[in-house]
């Protein structure tokens, strides 16, 4: 069985449905971004991790966290932190 276009993007006109299956093409795009960047971000993380556990130190830095945390809170919000938390936890692992 085929889906239609229309089926697929949920809208009531070609138009609509053009508009949309642009759109989200854009979207993959960006959320490889994302991705990537999410990514870049734990690899650089785990190189000042290790360094601070080689030099003695603790794995985690709950000041530097919550310099995170405001971070992203100041610029998206209560669901910023939530990202930022859960960002966090992908870097660091469960604490
Ligand atoms: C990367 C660091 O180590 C840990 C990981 C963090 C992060 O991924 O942003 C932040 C604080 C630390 O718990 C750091 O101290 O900067």
């Amino acid at each position: 069985m085929t889906t239609t276009t229309a089926e697929k993007t949920g809208a009531h006109t070609a138009e609509a449905a053009d508009l949309i299956t642009g759109a989200r093409e854009r979207i993959d795009a960006l959320d490889d971004r994302i991705i990537g960047l999410i990514q870049e971000r734990m690899a650089v993380s785990a190189v000042i991790q290790e360094a601070r556990i080689t030099s003695g130190g603790r794995r985690v830095n709950l000041s530097r966290e919550m310099e995170i945390l405001g971070h992203y809170r100041d610029a998206l919000g209560k669901p910023g932190t939530a990202l930022a938390m859960t960002l966090l936890e992908l870097c660091r692992g469960r604490i």
